[in-house]
């Protein structure tokens, strides 16, 4: 069997990590862990949500691609992606859509793209507040250029990404059910 990556991409709060989270859990699919400069959520571990880096040691990885989205350093390695398909023929990774546009040029049809909404982007605000994000944090997450940026489908991944309008998550998961059957 081919290998296959699923790329999670949309604005944040719209539901990336929970839809692979639902991958990992339902259908075994591993996470590709990306590395990251932004100081971790109350939450989050080192090594499972991200590999969390200063300034110096994020420059001394080898990427794939990194992206600088609200102030902060993001980037996937080949190393991070090769685990993964390791575990499984199936893996999935969570990008800002120009990473997700790198990866669909770089990796082809290798790459199954789904691009994340909501129908109302206030529901978002709401959902970061929830999630218990730093109130600071939330300011200025949505004031950056690349949340307003990821909150449409970018021309270059018209046609190509499946659409996901998360609002209820039971339909969220019915559809992200369909698409797994389609491609596994
Ligand atoms: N291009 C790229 N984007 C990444 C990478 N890792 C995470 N991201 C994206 O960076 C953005 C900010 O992530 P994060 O701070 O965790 O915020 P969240 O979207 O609210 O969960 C999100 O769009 C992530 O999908 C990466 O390695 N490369
Ligand atoms: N359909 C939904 N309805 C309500 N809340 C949701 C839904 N999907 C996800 N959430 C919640 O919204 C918050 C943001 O989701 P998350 O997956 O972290 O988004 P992202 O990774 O895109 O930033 C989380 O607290 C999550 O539990």
């Amino acid at each position: 069997m081919e290998q296959r990556l699923f790329v999670i991409t949309g604005a944040t709060g719209t539901g990336k990590t929970t839809v692979s989270r639902y991958l990992t859990r339902q259908y075994q699919i591993p996470r590709v862990i990306t590395h990251t400069t932004r100081p971790p959520r109350a939450n989050e571990i080192d090594g499972v949500d991200y590999y969390f880096e200063t300034n110096a040691s994020f420059f001394k990885k080898h990427y794939i691609e990194y992206v600088k989205y609200a102030d902060y350093y993001y980037g996937s390695s080949y190393e991070a992606l090769q685990a993964a398909w390791t575990m499984c023929h199936f893996a999935s990774i969570v990008l800002d859509t120009k990473g997700a546009i790198t990866y669909v040029q770089t990796l082809g049809g290798l790459v199954i793209p789904l691009f994340l909404t909501v129908k109302h982007a206030a529901a978002l605000t709401t959902r970061l507040v929830k999630r218990g994000d730093q109130r600071q944090m939330i300011q200025q997450r949505l004031s950056s250029r690349e949340y307003k940026r990821d909150l449409q489908l970018p021309a270059a991944l018209s046609g190509k990404a499946q659409i996901v309008v998360n609002d209820k998550w039971s339909q969220t998961q019915q559809q992200v059910d369909q698409i797994i059957r389609q491609t596994m």
